[in-house]
């Protein structure tokens, strides 16, 4: 467990690093490209600084900060501006926006970091008994408001910050079991696993801040969810501290004793109590892997392979196309002569819209990927594929985490830049993608404004896919939130009964008004009894999931 004295300053600010923009700036010829492509004036929109921004006292009263002290000492109750500031809300644009001075920010009145289970379920009792709202918080990576301290009819609201449970509790190398503590980030997990031989192989783009916890609490889905499946699948069990008490779920590999209770906690958003210990299924290290680009000539073309590999179920680790706007993109912010040299040689080879395919293979041997890798390219015979080879899909992996940092350069640049997902069935995904494109490119297209509106599938399954949108446009200087708030409305109205309103970004406070079209009003009905139950007073989370 980390030193209580550390500082916390480890976790988010208002941006993806401490230093912000400076740590991946935007290349000239980007930003050029960027102005004529999308109507951008070169301008400069640097973050405020923290010290401009309002936070207020915090409400928590002297005895229940005295109370929650007796729980986690007081070095573990942190009420300073800072602490408080950093702990509110997630990473969304939204979020990044008020960190930049825009809309009001939702701060915690304290920030309470308890060391192990125990003090968490102390905790979670303290703060139930005194009506003190808890938002449990990892890595703070959520992009939905997930995090946002919202207080609800409470009298306060902590943020509990899950760092310091942040150890290996147990291996079973022979089942392929660990148990990881919650607040374990996902790079300190994999750290710990690889120790013993053994991985996870969740690898999301939010891998270097977001924690254990968080992915079981929002169905995390990662880049390698081919050939790993999504956090879910390898959940074999889960201990919650909840105002109830502690609940311990998952006792074998498969059962039918009842409803899988263990799905109720995964993907609970913090709403039911705090997850403070996953077990994982693991897997053997890889020895090898390969990552290789391929090209399809437009968007149906690549769809249609992807549904072929996902239905043959080719043994790929990695399997994501972009759509053609996403690979012009990608082309033009990388920029040099070999990104002329490829255009050349693809319209040469007779490619109008090229839609970049990446797979990747993790094998144990290279026998076996050699086979893995076979398979595949058998199934993506005769659909005219064009290989890039290696360099393609190196590049990929290579540049696979630097979108969140090049974010905070385009916000200073004075762009809107965010993304959203869903998922759907292979027999409407294409019209889904039209519908959600079409509503998002009327609502942000002005005079002399053209938005960029990406979109690749990076998880597929034998019925669907997840369709994942990006959204480049210049920032409305007058009401930037309202302009991406409309867009995402329209975005999520498009959605419709087309597909889910999240794939893997969870429901937090942004998707909770779409969430009884998608599951019922019984669904809440259920969602609301169950939270009853074991959170009878309301604390946990307030304005989550089922608002
Ligand atoms: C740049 C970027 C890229 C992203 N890429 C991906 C991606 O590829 N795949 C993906 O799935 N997601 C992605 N996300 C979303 C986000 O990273 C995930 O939702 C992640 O699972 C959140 O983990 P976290 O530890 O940061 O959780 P937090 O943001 O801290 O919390 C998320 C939610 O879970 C709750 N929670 C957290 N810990 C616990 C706990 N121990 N017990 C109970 N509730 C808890 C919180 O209260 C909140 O409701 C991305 C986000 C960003 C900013």
């Amino acid at each position: 467990m980390t030193d209580q004295a550390e500082d916390l300053d480890h976790l988010v600010r208002g941006s993806w690093t401490p230093s912000g923009a400076a740590d991946a700036g935007l290349p000239a010829h980007a930003a050029k490209w960027l102005r004529a492509r999308t109507g951008l004036a070169e301008r400069s929109t640097p973050a405020a600084p923290d010290s401009a921004l309002h936070v207020p006292e915090s409400t928590l009263s002297p005895d229940a900060r005295a109370l929650l002290s007796n729980v986690v000492g007081d070095a573990g109750v942190h009420i300073g501006r800072s602490e408080r500031l950093g702990r509110a809300g997630g990473l969304s644009y939204l979020d990044l926006l008020r960190h930049r001075g825009n809309g009001d920010i939702a701060v915690p009145d304290a920030v309470v970091v308890p060391a192990d289970h125990d003090e968490v379920q102390r905790v979670v009792e303290v703060c139930s008994e005194h009506r003190i709202g808890i938002v449990p918080f990892g890595g703070g990576t959520s992009v939905v408001g997930g995090v946002t301290a919202l207080r609800g009819k409470l009298d306060a609201v902590v943020a509990l910050d899950l760092h310091r449970l942040d150890e290996l509790v147990s291996i079973d190398p022979v089942s392929r079991i660990a148990v990881l503590q919650a607040g374990l980030t996902a790079p300190h997990a994999e750290r710990l696993l690889a120790a013993h031989g053994f991985t996870l192989g969740h690898v999301p783009q939010s891998f270097e801040r977001a924690t254990i916890g968080g992915f079981a609490a929002t169905r995390s889905s990662g880049q390698a969810s081919a050939g790993y499946g999504r956090f879910e699948d390898m959940v074999a069990g889960v201990r919650l501290a909840a105002p109830r008490g502690e609940w311990r779920l998952g006792v074998a590999p498969a059962s039918a004793a009842g409803p899988d209770l263990r799905h109720l906690v995964i993907g609970s958003e913090g709403t039911l109590g705090v997850i403070t210990e996953v077990a994982l299924r693991v897997r053997p290290l890889p020895e090898v892997d390969r990552y290789e680009g391929y090209v399809l000539d437009g968007w149906d073309k690549g769809a249609e392979v992807v549904r072929t590999l996902a239905q043959q179920r080719v043994p790929v680790t990695v399997m994501r196309l972009s759509d053609s706007t996403e690979t012009e993109v990608a082309l033009a912010l990388k920029g040099g002569w070999k990104t002329v040299a490829l255009r050349r040689y693809l319209a040469a080879r007779g490619i109008a819209e090229p839609c970049l395919l990446v797979l990747g293979w993790e094998a144990g041997s290279t026998g076996e990927l050699s086979q893995r890798r076979a398979a595949t390219l058998r199934a993506l015979r005769s659909t005219g594929a064009v290989r890039l080879g290696k360099a393609a899909g190196e590049a990929w992996r290579h540049g696979r985490f630097a979108g969140p940092r090049q974010r905070d350069a385009l916000m200073d640049a004075g762009v809107c830049v965010e993304t959203l997902e869903t998922a759907a069935y292979w027999s409407t995904l294409s019209e889904l993608r039209t519908t959600v494109r079409g509503a998002l490119a009327d609502s942000l297209t002005g005079p002399g404004v053209r938005p960029i509106v990406a979109c690749h599938i990076s998880h597929s399954y034998e019925t669907g896919a997840s369709l994942y949108f990006t959204v480049i446009v210049p920032r409305d200087l007058d009401d930037p939130t309202g302009q991406w708030q409309r867009a995402k409305a329209a975005a999520c109205q498009a959605i419709g009964s087309l597909g889910t309103i999240t794939h893997h970004h969870a429901v937090g406070t942004d998707h909770a008004p779409y969430l009884a079209a998608e599951i019922g009003h019984l669904g809440v009905d259920v969602l609301a009894s169950l939270k009853r139950t074991l959170d009878p007073n309301g604390v946990l989370n307030p304005g989550k999931l089922i608002s």
